[in-house]
């Protein structure tokens, strides 16, 4: 269980550059929740998503993972617990290695110390069982070069490398947007598929609103550092976009502003 505590971040306090990202935010996620982010531009989406990977510490509050305060560990020490991934799909893969490469190091993570990068014989046969979840045929291309990967590709591998070691939370930070159409729907019925057959708990940012009601288990939404409304299943599967849009206005005073929109 993942647990948010009154967490607060302000960014170059006291200067004219003061922005604050959060202010007293406050999640719990139950085991197997699947909740979709989104909100207006500069609401604290990503602060909140590198406050919980550990890319930064919050100035107040507490993340906690099954009750254990992991807030003073770093981003590596949390890798075991958490997957992540990026909207760039250059960031999470090496473009230098091969796709079995880059597996082998996903495999380690959260491993024993010592644990080795190496492929064995029976590592292959892991990865290329593992592979075939994607349906995308790189099981046939253990030793290609992750660079020559097609975005798609990459993010595919990206996200089976995040899931690799069933990590207890899995932060997709608008994982989809830098896709084409196709694309893009085709990595969303992966995570759909892969968050399903693993039973992940996972948070996904997103500004497609279509994708944030039609995915996941719950929905929130956040404005000025705040979670202002968190939509539970059953109101969240009859929900339309424009019942959302309106819900936001309801509640925050203004329109929905955020500039990389996608109604659905
Ligand atoms: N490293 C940083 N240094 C200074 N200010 C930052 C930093 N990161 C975020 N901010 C500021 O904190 C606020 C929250 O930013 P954040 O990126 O978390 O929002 P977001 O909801 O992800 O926004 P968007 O949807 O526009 O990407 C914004 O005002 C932003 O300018």
């Amino acid at each position: 269980m993942l647990e948010i505590a009154k967490v607060s971040k302000l960014f170059n306090p006291g200067t004219v550059d003061e922005k604050t990202a959060l202010v007293g935010a406050n999640l719990i996620m139950k085991p197997g929740d699947f909740i979709t982010v989104i909100g207006s531009n500069g609401a604290g989406k990503s602060t909140l998503m590198n406050i919980i990977s550990g890319v930064m510490k919050p100035d107040a509050g507490e993340v906690r993972i099954d009750g254990q305060n992991i807030s003073n560990l770093t981003e590596y020490q949390r890798s075991k617990w958490i997957g992540r991934v990026f909207q760039d799909p250059m960031a999470g893969t090496a473009p230098r290695m091969s796709i079995e490469e880059n597996l082998a190091i996903a495999y380690a993570r959260g491993k024993t110390r010592g644990f080795s990068f190496g492929v064995t014989r029976a590592k292959r046969a892991i990865f290329k069982q593992e592979l075939q979840r994607l349906g995308i045929g790189l099981e046939n291309r253990l030793g290609a070069k992750v660079g020559l990967l097609s975005g798609g590709e990459r993010q595919a591998l990206s996200l089976l490398m995040a899931t690799f070691t069933r990590p207890q939370i899995l932060l997709l930070d608008e994982h989809t947007a830098a896709l084409d159409p196709a694309r893009a729907e085709l990595i969303t019925t992966l995570t759909e598929t892969l968050v399903r057959e693993m039973n992940l708990t996972t948070l996904m940012v997103t500004h497609n609103m279509e994708q944030a009601i039609r995915l996941g288990n719950r929905l929130i939404m956040m404005d000025k550092g705040r979670i202002i409304l968190d939509v539970p299943e059953d109101r969240k599967k009859d929900l339309t976009v424009a019942e959302l849009l309106g819900e936001f206005e309801i509640i925050s005073g203004k329109k929905l502003a955020d500039d990389r929109i996608v109604l659905g």
